[in-house]
């Protein structure tokens, strides 16, 4: 395809790993002329091998040294980075600065911590440099054919790049690019961060439901994957990319593959990524309720060290494996629908708590986030499209520009959340019952009911706490509106 007016014709791909790789060779397909660098020439050679075999070849040349990299671009140079996050791009940046020039532009599409961002756009900002973060989601084989891309930062920065980010991003169903103006400053690391952590909320509930089909029902992996394929066929779970994995994962070689691998995730541990520890820190530090997402995470990380469980198992005498569902065997279609309702409630409260930390988030930082770009930028090509969730629940709320309001508030979606959690209920009751874990879909359950109560245990917490600390409380009937203030009495519970 040939490039417009408006599009850069030239890039430097720096990093080309998974990611890097194939999006050096989707930039090469739509006519863009792309530099290559990475400290490995292996990984740079594996991409101009792909190169020669998609007849890309003529597109793409590798770098060894930045002047060389640099004279290889126009003006403005755009870089595109897909680097580890963390000090590895203090020391790219450090490298290339000799050699950058007012106007150039940083776009970096890694799972980059917000505050980096941050402080390199300040950095660069001194000498006119223009640096995007701009998160990409969907994996190895969306970043090859097209990913979800988020990006954020100065205006005038992504009046230049946007044109060719809409030109290579995943399409919607209508055709419509998935990229969007998300926001300010590190607003597009952000909310790819807190994508990650709704990813993994979603994750978990999926991971849960599928142990128990497995386990409890006793349903083969390839019929697992056949009931994934009808949830993500029917409504609620209406093209949900996480169960359309699913199926070709339980499917494969008739499930023997899934059935070798460890029950372990790793990578928060070994450091490889950091999305999932930062999203939660960030829940925390908004104040947002976020439990689907933090029990997902603590799952990942009791998993990561199976020597660890496998002392505390021998020190406990043994373990409580999950038993069979008989109840779900005598009625196996109701059970399936609501282990389906179960899974969605869990999906649609993990987005809910996701929205609700960028909202937090945006208010106290100034990301000035667009939430209809941002949905738009989850429709597809992302890990966690789900379409009923995003097009027909969440996007409404947001159209034409509108401010956010909590999904909580929405009647139509509090509808669908009270139909699913009497379904969440039994599933959950059974699961339980059954020495099951189920994390994500306990704490969702959990969630809601504490966020409908207005009468929660925590009157006798309040009163423990100024027992001891004369921390105050409010009297029945006092609460203020607004935001949470310190309350109004203290009590002498016993006198010293
Ligand atoms: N994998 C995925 O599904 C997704 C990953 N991401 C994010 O994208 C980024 C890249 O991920 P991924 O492609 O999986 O990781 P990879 O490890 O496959 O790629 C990273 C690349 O960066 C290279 N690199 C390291 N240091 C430098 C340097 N100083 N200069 C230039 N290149 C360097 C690495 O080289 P070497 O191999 O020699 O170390 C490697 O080729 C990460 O931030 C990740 O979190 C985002 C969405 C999805
Ligand atoms: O960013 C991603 C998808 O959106 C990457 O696939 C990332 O590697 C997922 O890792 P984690 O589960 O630790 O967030």
């Amino acid at each position: 395809m040939a490039s417009h007016s408006n599009q850069i014709k030239k890039i430097a791909m720096i990093g080309c790993g998974s990611m890097g790789g194939g999006m050096a060779l989707l930039f090469a397909e739509k006519g863009i002329a792309v530099s290559l660098q990475d400290p490995s020439t292996e990984n740079m050679d594996s991409v101009m091998e792909s190169a020669n075999k998609d007849g890309l070849s003529d597109r793409i040349s590798k770098y060894n040294d930045n002047k060389a990299l640099c004279e290889s671009l126009d003006t403005p140079k755009v870089f595109v980075w897909s680097l580890p996050h963390g000090s590895v791009g203090d020391t790219v940046l450090g490298g290339l600065m000799p050699y950058l020039d007012k106007g150039d532009i940083i776009i970096d599409c890694g799972n980059e911590h917000w505050q980096n961002t941050e402080r390199r756009q300040g950095k660069c900002s001194v000498r006119g440099i223009r640096y995007v973060g701009c998160g990409v989601s969907g994996g190895y084989q969306a970043a090859r054919r097209g990913p979800s891309m988020c990006p954020g930062g100065d205006d005038a920065a992504l009046d230049i790049v946007l044109p060719t980010l809409q030109m290579v991003a995943a399409k919607a169903s209508d055709g419509s690019a998935c990229v969007g103006r998300i926001g300010v400053g590190g607003a597009g690391h952000y909310c790819k961060m807190i994508h990650n952590g709704i990813e993994h909320g979603m994750m978990s509930a999926i991971s849960e439901a599928w142990a128990i089909m497995h386990k409890g029902m006793g349903l083969s992996l390839p019929n697992i994957g056949k009931t994934f394929k009808e949830w993500s066929s029917e409504r609620e779970l209406k093209n949900t990319f996480l169960l359309d994995i699913g199926v070709d994962i339980c499917q494969e070689k008739e499930g023997k593959v899934l059935e070798s691998v460890e029950d372990k995730v790793v990578q928060d541990v070994t450091g490889e990524e950091g999305t999932g520890i930062w999203s939660n820190d960030e829940a925390i530090e908004q104040h947002v309720p976020a439990p689907t997402l933090a029990t997902a995470h603590f799952l990942r990380l009791a998993s990561s060290d199976l020597h660890q469980r496998r002392v505390i198992q021998k020190t406990s005498g043994g373990d409580h494996p999950p038993k069979p569902l008989e109840e779900a065997n005598q009625h196996p279609m109701d059970f399936l629908n609501d282990l389906k309702l179960a899974v969605y409630v869990a999906c649609l409260a993990a987005y809910i708590q996701g929205l609700n930390t960028i909202d937090q988030a945006n208010k106290n930082k100034r990301f000035n986030i667009d939430y209809s770009e941002l949905l738009q930028v989850w429709r597809n090509g992302c890990i966690i499209r789900s379409d009923h969730i995003n097009e027909d629940l969440l996007a409404p709320i947001f159209a034409n520009g509108a401010e956010y309001t909590n999904p909580l508030y929405v009647p139509g979606i509090v509808k669908e959340l009270k139909e699913g959690f009497a379904a969440l209920r039994r599933i959950t009751k059974l699961a339980v019952a059954a020495d099951h874990v189920v994390p994500a879909l306990g704490a969702t359950l959990e969630y809601l009911k504490y966020q409908t109560s207005t009468d929660l245990p925590t009157s006798f917490y309040e009163a423990e706490l100024d027992y001891f600390g004369s921390h105050m409380f409010d009297k029945k009937g006092e609460d203020p509106e607004g935001r949470p203030e310190t309350g109004k009495h203290h009590y002498e519970w016993k006198l010293a």
